[in-house]
């Protein structure tokens, strides 16, 4: 079988799928994406296309290797996430030609079903308790926001009371019922993390995510003597070269690698196994679209320690696009009561792709930008 030829869809509301097609009529599907760097990502994807097309699809770790080190530059966001959405690809290529699902090429399930959360409260934290609460009558029970708003480096008291008093509101509400994740989101300094972190220890969230900017992962074991919320990082990590620095140093306990921006499927059981042998938790990043986290539940069937799916029904992020609507089998990513995903049965990733909405909608795909946020002086506040 030989590849030949890659077309990328960028589609609302801000995601990219990649199909690849073969000299036997197998098509493969692939979610290649930075969010709000589509069109870099894209251009990535028909470089690195130079290196596949012509080639067979069933040598996914040859493939890989060429990717990532043919082309003597490597690595960072783009070019990762590129290879994450070609990697992809070539499962759902390789499961299809030999009539299995992902996961039963990567040695079986360790697990029955896999427990997601889902978003709540928006770019700027609120009405978190009218969302846990309708997300709850729909089953869900765990669940994540972002921590806080803006945080200067030396933040107020006010935006550190806010922060707390929100999730001293959650438990109020919800006790122990439910479980939630805090997204610091990049936005908070390491003296700030420390602050932040001291004042919501009482509340116990499930985890603290991001709890400084990956560039700042030294503070990750410092953080991590003052407190006993686990720490979680990992969406702005591309490659295991990146996790095991990180690993080393010891800190994080949950790593959330991005199946469509660290490598692909390829590269992320490998970080699942890296972590497991430090007795780190693997919950990956998803809140993309359903090409993502189809790859991510693959993953997460075969990972030991994986613990928490990501997955963005019902985002902030999702306007004018939802996960379920470009997928024709629906049900093979219903989420039972719980949250829980259920083992694909069909081939490949499991999911048929609406190829004809995917081109119907790419045709008018707006380029998605996140908000440039200022802080009150004016200077640029991490989003
Ligand atoms: O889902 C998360 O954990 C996030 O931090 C959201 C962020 O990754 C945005 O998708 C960036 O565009
Ligand atoms: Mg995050």
């Amino acid at each position: 079988m030989k590849i030949t030829r890659i077309t990328t869809y960028r589609v609302p509301p801000r995601w990219m799928f990649l199909k690849m097609e073969t000299d036997e009529g197998i098509v493969g599907w692939g979610e290649p994406v930075i969010e709000g760097r589509a069109r870099t990502v894209e251009a990535a994807v028909h470089e690195l296309s130079e290196y596949v097309i012509g080639k067979d699809p069933s040598r996914i770790n040859d493939l890989w290797q060429t990717m990532y080190r043919g082309g003597f530059y490597r690595g960072g966001a783009v070019f990762m996430s590129a290879i994450a959405g070609i990697d992809q690809a070539l499962w759902d290529i390789k499961g299809k030609a030999l009539g299995a699902p992902v996961f039963e090429l990567l040695g079986g399930r360790v697990r029955d079903r896999m427990k997601t959360y889902c978003w709540v409260g928006g770019d700027r934290p609120a009405d978190v308790i009218a969302q846990i609460r309708e997300r709850l009558a729909h089953g869900f029970d765990t669940f994540k926001m972002n921590g806080c708003e803006e945080m200067g480096m030396i933040g107020s008291s006010k935006a550190v009371d806010d922060a707390v008093a929100r999730v001293a509101e959650i438990r109020e509400a919800f006790g122990n019922t439910i479980e939630f994740g805090l997204d610091f989101h990049g936005r908070v300094s390491a003296p700030m993390a420390k602050v932040l972190v001291k004042e919501l220890e009482p509340f116990r969230p499930l985890f603290i995510e991001e709890p400084v900017l990956a560039e700042q992962a030294e503070y990750y074991p410092r953080i991590a003597a003052q407190t006993s919320i686990p720490l979680a990082a990992g969406e702005r990590m591309y490659s295991r070269f990146e996790f095991k620095h990180v690993l080393e140093r010891g800190g994080i306990a949950i790593v959330q690698p991005d199946l469509s921006h660290a490598g692909g499927i390829t590269e992320c059981v490998r970080i699942a196994a890296m972590a497991e042998a430090y007795d780190v938790a693997f919950a990956p990043h998803c809140p993309l679209g359903p090409i993502a986290l189809a790859s991510c539940l693959h993953a997460d069937f075969v990972s030991w320690n994986a613990t928490l799916q990501e997955q963005s029904m019902g985002i902030h992020y999702n306007r004018g696009g939802e996960v379920l609507d470009y997928v024709l089998n629906k049900e093979a990513l219903a989420l039972d009561d719980g949250g829980y995903a259920k083992p694909f049965t069909a081939p490949g990733l499991g999911i048929e792709v609406n190829e004809e909405l995917v081109i119907e909608r790419s045709r008018a795909a707006a380029d998605w930008r996140n908000p440039l946020w200022r802080h009150p002086d004016g200077s640029v506040a991490e989003w």
